[in-house]
C-alpha cells in the first residue's frame, strides 16, 4: 500500500495493491503491521457505510474531543469527491482543505486525523462509502460545519442535502475545539 501526503499534515491518500484477474479485483484495505510502521492509528472501534444517490452531499462532519476520532474513508461503489477541512488551530494548514476523488475503480483511500472536518458530493449514479473510525458514535459531540463555508469550491451549488446538513454554522463562525 502506497502512503501518499497530502497538503494538511497526517491526511494521507492510501493506494493499496489491487488484484486483478479474470473474474475481477481483490483490495486489501487495512493491514495492521503495515499500518502500525507507518504511525498510523490501528485500533479502529466502528465501521459502517452509507449509500448515496447522484448529487448528494453529505458534510463536513467532525466528532469532537474527547470523542473525536481518526476517519478511514473508501468507497466500494461508483465515484465521490472527498473533501477533508482542517479545524486544529495550531495547524499550519488551519482552514485549508483538500480535494480527492474517491472509487471503486482506483479503491484509493483517504486516512483522515483527528481535527479534520469531512464531507463527500457523488459524482456517479449511487456511491458506497465505508468508514473506519478509531472511537464510537457520540452524539453529543457529533457535529459539523456548512458545507458552502471554508473557501471550497463544489461542482454543484444545489445539492441533496439533509436539514442537519443544512443547518450547520460556516467554518469562519464555529469556534474550533481542535487544538
Ligand atoms: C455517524 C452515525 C450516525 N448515526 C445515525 C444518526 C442518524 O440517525 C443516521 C444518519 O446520520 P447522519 O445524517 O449523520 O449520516 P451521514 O450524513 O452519512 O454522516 C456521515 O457523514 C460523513 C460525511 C462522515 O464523515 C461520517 O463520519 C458521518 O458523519 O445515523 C449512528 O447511529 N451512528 C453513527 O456513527
Amino acid at each position: 500500500m502506497d502512503v501518499i501526503p497530502s497538503l494538511i499534515p497526517g491526511c494521507y491518500e492510501l493506494l493499496p495493491r489491487i488484484i486483478h484477474d479474470t473474474r475481477g479485483a481483490f483490495i486489501k484495505t487495512f493491514h495492521f503491521d503495515s499500518f502500525r510502521e507507518k504511525g498510523m492509528e490501528t485500533r479502529f472501534q466502528e465501521q459502517y457505510y452509507s449509500r448515496s444517490r447522484k448529487r448528494v452531499l453529505r458534510g463536513l462532519h467532525f466528532q469532537n474531543p474527547p470523542h473525536d476520532h481518526v476517519k478511514l474513508v473508501y468507497c466500494t461503489e461508483g465515484e465521490v469527491l472527498d473533501v477533508v477541512l482542517d479545524m486544529r488551530r495550531s495547524s499550519p494548514t488551519y482552514g485549508r482543505h483538500i480535494k480527492v476523488n474517491l472509487s471503486s475503480n482506483n479503491g484509493n483511500i483517504l486516512y483522515i486525523p483527528k481535527g479534520l472536518a469531512h464531507g463527500f458530493y457523488v459524482l456517479s449514479e449511487h456511491a458506497t462509502m465505508v468508514y473506519n473510525v478509531s472511537s464510537t458514535y457520540s452524539p453529543e459531540s457529533d457535529d459539523g460545519i456548512h458545507w458552502t463555508s471554508g473557501g471550497i469550491d463544489w461542482p454543484d451549488m444545489d445539492p441533496i442535502l439533509s436539514d442537519r446538513d443544512r443547518g450547520f454554522k460556516r467554518f469562519e463562525e464555529y469556534e474550533s475545539k481542535f487544538i
